[in-house]
């Protein structure tokens, strides 16, 4: 018997989105939309208004700063509070799988945590340039899409998802170069384990080699890489404004042998003093309970740090879940 084809996340037209109001069209892209965050977590964008220029600069000054020597590499060695800096999670050994991937990882908002872009790189000359500019354009996208994720879950104002993380001053962001080298053995690694990502949503690019996987119905779903589109992913500070309505995604990347592979993700984090926890609007329409804990966001990093890469367990864990 031939076996059904996989199915694949959608894809959002962010052109048909922005749009005239009232088409049959917009109508449609809007329920994929909603039916994206609610059954898969995940969807990739196209027409998004971020030029395939600007997305080539940003992979290639980000793929320059591996290419250093490694001494040049460790003098950004990551700081263990902030996480910020280049790290290497090859050879990390937890059970029996090993992460084969080397990363950067520093603020991009707000200000106060950026320190005046102390931890970027200062190689290659063009980086703060080209990450400034782009990192200002996900955050554009990503406040539409808050204002959009709002509408379709019935919120009566169109701002009150971007509100509820800290308004468009306070939010956050992180910036996170990942780099996974070609693996002699890529049955016995992983590029990264399974986890989800902290904060309301993360702004992928990849390059053209595939790798990233998602967990959708007891199987792991491969996320094609597709020309100058941006892959969205919900993470968990989402599912818990939504109160569960929306689902953070369980996903991983895999490596391979032939080829070297990088992927640009964007975190968009709450404010971190912010208490956060289900939206009361969200409970009171649909007559449910609250399903999590309010904490605030530095204080949910803080279980990160002890939990580490584990699938849906932060969300779903008891410190989070309210029994
Ligand atoms: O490399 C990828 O495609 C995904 C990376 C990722 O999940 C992460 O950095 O949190
Ligand atoms: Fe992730």
């Amino acid at each position: 018997m031939a076996t059904p084809p996989q199915q694949l996340p959608p894809v959002i037209d962010m052109s048909i989105i922005g749009g005239a109001s009232g088409t049959a069209e917009k109508k449609a892209m809007l329920e994929l939309l909603g039916s994206a965050c609610r059954e898969w977590g995940l969807f990739q964008v196209v027409n998004h208004g971020i030029s395939p220029a600007l997305l080539d600069e940003v992979k290639r000054v980000s793929r320059a700063f591996f290419d250093l020597p490694m001494e040049e590499k460790l003098k950004y060695a990551n700081n263990p509070v902030t996480y910020e800096g280049y790290g290497n999670r090859t050879g990390t050994v937890k059970g029996s799988t090993l992460d084969w991937n080397d990363y950067f990882y520093h603020f991009i908002r707000p200000a106060s945590a950026t320190n005046g872009q102390k931890n970027w790189p200062h190689q290659p000359e063009a980086y703060r340039t080209v990450i400034s500019e782009y990192g200002e354009k996900v955050m554009g996208l990503s406040k539409a899409l808050l204002s959009i994720f709002s509408e379709d879950l019935g919120l009566e104002k169109k701002e009150t998802l971007l509100e509820s993380l800290g308004g468009d001053e306070n939010l956050g962001a992180g910036y996170r170069m990942n780099f996974y080298p070609k693996c002699p053995q890529p049955e016995l690694a992983l590029g990264l384990s399974p986890h989800t990502d902290p904060g309301a949503m993360t702004v992928l690019l990849q390059d053209q080699v595939s790798g990233l996987q998602l967990y959708k119905d007891g199987v792991w779903i491969s996320v094609p890489p597709l020309q100058d589109a941006l892959t969205v992913l919900i993470a968990d500070h989402l599912e818990i404004l939504s109160n569960g309505i929306y689902e953070s995604v369980n996903h991983r990347t895999i490596v391979n042998s032939e080829k070297e592979r990088m992927s640009i993700v964007i975190f968009i984090y709450p404010e971190g003093n912010k208490m956060i926890g289900p939206l009361e609007e969200v409970v009171k329409k649909r007559d449910c309970s609250p399903l999590y804990t309010e904490m605030t966001f530095n204080e949910y990093r803080k279980i990160i740090k002890t939990v580490g890469l584990k699938g849906k367990a932060i969300v779903t864990s008891r410190f989070i879940m309210n029994s």
